[in-house]
């Protein structure tokens, strides 16, 4: 933040007919000096401006930074008499008497103490100290150093103290109100500390030198001031770097300047107040001034929060805190301690009677930390700092080490056992989301029970199939000829490209592609602008470097006219002092125009100085920018580099995708013929293989026979259920075409289709059992009260009871909530895989506006940087002149620069803000469009909205109801 400027305008007894030059203007906040040159501030105060009335707009704002944790200051600076003292403390000793004129210290006591008392959730602690630096030695004032204050009262009594002991007229003064806050968040203490002071600089007088340069000087009597002018002119130099701060500022060249440190390039929030008088007789002393204020207001400071927090406390009573603090202390004395005695010991260059002191020592420690870790908690912060000690330390006795070893292996070992559990679950996990996403369960079950190879194929919407597409499922797996699983088809086994991972849709891997070719083509964009720019600002920085010699000359030369310029000042205004004191009105007049022309022609040397300043600042920071576009191009490189490797990745992908879905295309269509037309054939081989495959399984096991009667029979329902199976099959191949060329079946399609799906397994089951009765091993699967759990026998015992009729009842409720639930579940993955189209669609938007964002960031980068071009270009056409002119100082030369180069400065920052502006402006309205876009969240409701099924329990019953929403 900058330094805040306040300029005070004393007023002047109604008895003095001196001539008043200086106007301060409060609706611009700038102070006319004379006819000609106005001095913009932050504060232009006018000369009735009352106490309070200062206070209220340059001091108020301070109270709220100080409470926020940041130091504060307020210096007051000006020409003796001109009310430095009066503003800080009000009208001498008695200011605390009258309350009007109480200055701002008294008003900012009582505001800090007013705050204290309205907030009582914190613990608040004020001190205060006031010294006054005469030359190098610093006084306490008041006496007894830091005092803590609990009131008002007691604050305006260290002022009166104070103020009897201030030596008149030598020295500065230094107040300071420390404030302290701490306050409790989650059983933590927070701190802030802060310090607001207040800082009444002795006059600026200044006095006439000769300097090596054999020319005449004003500079400050006092030499504290000396110093702080120096710092001031170092610090709002415009090329000081922040780095060397302490090697260019001459802080430690006095006492003042070390106390002052904070306020000027510190950490301090800081407002100068400079008292001014508006008489033409003190001229040159309010020129100096304000000279000091304008260069006070260009320097930086960085205000911070100085805050902190402590351990964690268990109680809330507030006494505690300091206790808690002490024993933290303690504690890490004493951590320290133990680590010293043990390197102590480990030297071995003790006597034996301080090795059993130590030992001692080292006993009775480790029985108190057993005592506190055993009845209390809040020291746990101790605990780490011992941790870390012992980390850190590479020699200790060989018993902690051991203890340490043992411990740390136990630890090791358990972690380690962790971690295999953690892996053995992984990896359970894994492959059962892996079988999950494969779709076919692969078990030897799964394809027994259903080993209708021809089903999978059609069917492909089977009981675990609605999740996934198509062509996701049909070529999976397949079964060689002794039923061994063997995965994936010809070409999948060609392909590597999707093993292990999660299998995406087409569609989403088509969406994904898209979205990457648009992110390798704005990378491209970027990297080419990236390019460009990089390649202005070398040249930019080729020309800087160029020029420097010129822009160096025409600062010297500048000096040079400045100096004669402040020469030519100062005796004008000597003379004009002495035309007064004749009382020469006329040669007074000719003396104040002239005194005028110089102040004006001073002006604008300092501001053409202003544009030679060394170009070294510009210069690093081109460099830094440059390096940092490089960086930037890098990442762009390499990101695109990994966009175009997944580029490649989901090419062969689709390529593979788009195939398999041609070769599944082509067996459903040969598969639907097959069985339309050959139904009869199918079912003969498929009921000998089922024989077939049986029969080697029952091998070698001793079961129940039955009779060939028996076996006939069972033959002939198994060929009846097989044609009921096919007619399923049948339905269901109609209603492929459909679902193909809308994508969508009707609600009662849907259901039909689920039915049908479900009866199919059905049959499979039953097709099953009756293969096994035929091959006398039907008591694999037949019911054996003996293998079931309690609950499955009482369930049992219950079916037992049940007749046919009941059972046949039972079986049919049971289909019909197998068929809701499936359909219930299908809408939900439809609301699914909408949401994550949506979701997709969102994901592309982003990418756009991130796009267009970074885009526009770099073309407004770069027409910065073509402004920054030309106005360097027409600065250095003029330094040029400037160096070149015999006569520089000559009037119409020096406005004419100081006009252009206002003018060419003036169109770099108009641009600078313009661009600004106009790309903050498109980017709102684009946003502004897409947040315009997204006020359609009924789509994305409609996609999360939960399941429209309601499932409850009664007693034994599950109840699953289907809401026709
Ligand atoms: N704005 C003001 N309103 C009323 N009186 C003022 C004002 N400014 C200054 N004075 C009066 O002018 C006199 C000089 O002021 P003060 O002592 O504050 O000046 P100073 O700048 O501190 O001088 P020095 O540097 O010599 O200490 C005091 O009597 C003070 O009351």
């Amino acid at each position: 933040m900058n330094v805040e400027a306040a300029v005070r305008v004393c007023p002047v007894l109604y008895n003095n007919d001196d001539v008043l030059c200086v106007k301060s203007n409060t609706y611009n906040n700038t102070i006319q000096l004379g006819n000609i040159q106005s001095f913009p501030v932050h504060y232009a105060l006018p000369s009735d401006c009352t106490q309070s009335a200062l206070f209220s707009t340059t001091i108020t704002p301070l109270i709220n930074y100080l409470f926020e944790g940041c130091d504060v200051s307020v210096v007051t600076f000006g020409q003796s008499g001109t009310g430095k003292s009066y503003t800080l403390l009000g009208p001498g000793l008695n200011c605390t008497l009258s309350e009007i004129e109480y200055g701002i210290i008294p008003r900012f006591l009582r505001e800090v103490f007013t705050n204290v008392c309205q907030n009582s959730e914190r613990n608040y602690i004020i001190h205060i100290t006031w010294t006054q630096i005469c030359g190098e030695n610093v006084q306490d004032l008041l006496g007894t150093g830091s005092v803590e204050c609990t009131s008002v009262s007691e604050a305006f009594e260290l002022l009166q103290t104070g103020l009897s002991n201030i030596t008149p007229q030598c020295a500065h003064t230094l107040f300071t109100i420390t404030l302290e806050q701490q306050w409790v968040v989650d059983n933590i203490i927070q701190h802030k500390i802060s310090t607001a002071s207040f800082v009444d600089l002795s006059s600026s007088e200044k006095t006439l030198v000769i300097d090596s340069n054999g020319m005449t000087q004003a500079i400050p009597v006092d030499t504290g001031l000396l110093t702080l002018q120096r710092c001031i002119w170092a610090l709002s130099d415009p090329c000081i770097s922040m780095c060397n701060i302490n090697n260019v500022v001459p802080y430690n060249q006095s006492a003042l300047t070390m106390l002052l440190k904070d306020s000027f390039g510190g950490r301090a929030k800081t407002v100068l107040i400079c008292c001014v008088s508006p008489l033409l007789s003190d001229f040159m002393e309010t020129f100096y001034t304000l000279q000091f204020a304008m260069r006070a207001q260009m320097i930086k400071n960085f205000v911070t929060v100085n805050s902190y927090t402590t351990c964690e406390i268990m109680y809330d009573n507030t006494d505690l805190f300091g206790l808690q603090f002490a024993a933290n202390q303690l504690f890490k004395l004493v951590s320290n301690a133990e680590y010293l005695f043990k390197n102590l010991i480990l030297n071995s260059s003790l006597s034996k009677s301080q090795m059993e002191q130590i030992s001692q020592w080292l006993t009775l420690k480790q029985e108190c930390k057993d005592c506190i870790s055993e009845s209390s908690e809040p020291h746990r912060s101790l605990e780490i700092i011992e941790e870390e000690i012992e980390n850190s330390c590479s020699s200790e006795s060989e018993e902690s080490e051991v203890i340490y070893e043992e411990d740390t292996q136990t630890t090791v070992q358990h972690l380690e056992e962790l971690m295999q559990n953690f892996c053995v679950k992984t990896d359970n996990l894994v492959s059962a989301t892996n079988s999950k996403c494969n779709t076919l369960v692969i078990t030897k079950e799964s394809c027994n029970s259903s080993s209708n190879s021809e089903y999978h194929l059609k069917g492909a919407r089977g009981r675990r199939g609605s999740i996934h597409s198509v062509e996701e499922l049909i070529p999976v797996v397949s079964m060689d000829s002794d039923c061994k699983i063997v995965e994936g088809t010809p070409f999948e086994q060609n392909e590597t490209v999707l093993k292990n991972k999660p299998e995406l849709n087409y569609e989403t891997k088509r969406k994904m592609l898209k979205q990457i070719y648009k992110e390798i083509e704005g990378c491209e964009k970027q990297m080419n602008e990236l390019e460009t720019m990089i390649d202005m600002k070398e040249n930019l920085m080729q020309q800087l470097v160029k020029h420097k010699n010129t822009k160096s000359c025409a600062r010297d030369k500048l000096k040079q006219i400045y100096q004669k310029l402040q020469n030519d000042q100062y005796v004008a205004h000597s003379k004009l002092l002495q035309a007064k004191s004749e009382n020469n009105q006329y040669m007074e007049q000719k003396y104040y125009t002239e005194m005028c022309g110089i102040s004006q022609k001073l002006h604008e040397t300092e501001l053409i100085k202003d544009f030679t300043e060394n170009s070294t600042k510009k210069i690093i920071d081109l460099e830094n920018s440059v390096r940092n576009s490089k960086k930037q191009l890098e990442k762009l490189k390499k990101h695109k580099q990994k966009e175009e490797r997944r580029k490649t990745n989901f090419e062969n992908d689709l390529r593979w995708h788009q195939k398999r879905s041609d070769h599944s295309s082509n067996s459903l269509k040969s598969d639907t013929s097959k069985c339309n037309s050959n139904s009869g054939t199918k079912l003969d081989v498929q009921a000998s293989s089922d024989h077939k495959h049986l029969n080697s399984k029952c091998n070698n096991k001793s079961y129940h026979h039955i009779s060939n009667e028996d076996a006939e029979n069972l033959k002939h329902e198994i060929k009846e259920l097989r044609k009921t199976r096919n007619f399923l099959l049948e339905q269901i191949c109609k209603m492929d075409p459909k679902l193909h060329s809308t994508k969508l079946l009707s609600d009662v399609d849907e259901h039909k289709l689920l039915q049908c799906e479900e009866a199919i397994e059905a049959i499979d089951m039953a097709i099953e059992y009756k293969n096994q009765l035929i091959c006398n091993c039907a008591s694999l699967s037949a019911y054996n009260p003996e293998r079931e759990d309690k609950v499955d026998k009482i369930l049992m015992q219950q079916f037992m009871k049940l007749n046919i009729n009941e059972i046949r009842i039972l079986l049919k409720k049971y289909f019909e909530k197998v068929i809701d639930l499936r359909s219930i579940s299908k809408k939900l993955e439809q609301q699914v895989l909408q949401a994550e189209s949506q979701n997709e669609d969102l994901r592309c938007r982003i990418q756009d506006l991130s796009h267009t964002l970074q885009r526009v960031r770099l073309e407004t980068e770069r027409r910065i940087l073509v402004q920054q071009q030309q106005h360097e270009d027409k600065l250095q056409l003029m330094m040029h002149h400037l160096v070149n002119n015999k006569n520089p100082e000559n009037d119409c030369f020096m406005s004419h620069v100081v006009e252009s180069s206002k003018q060419t400065a003036l169109a770099f920052q108009v641009s600078q803000r313009t661009a600004k502006h106009v790309d903050k402006g498109s980017l709102i309205a684009r946003f502004t469009r897409y947040a315009r876009h997204e006020t359609v969240p009924r789509q994305l409701q409609a996609a999360i909205t939960p399941p429209q099924a309601k499932v409850t329990r009664q007693k034994n019953k599950l109840i699953i109801q289907q809401s026709s929403k």
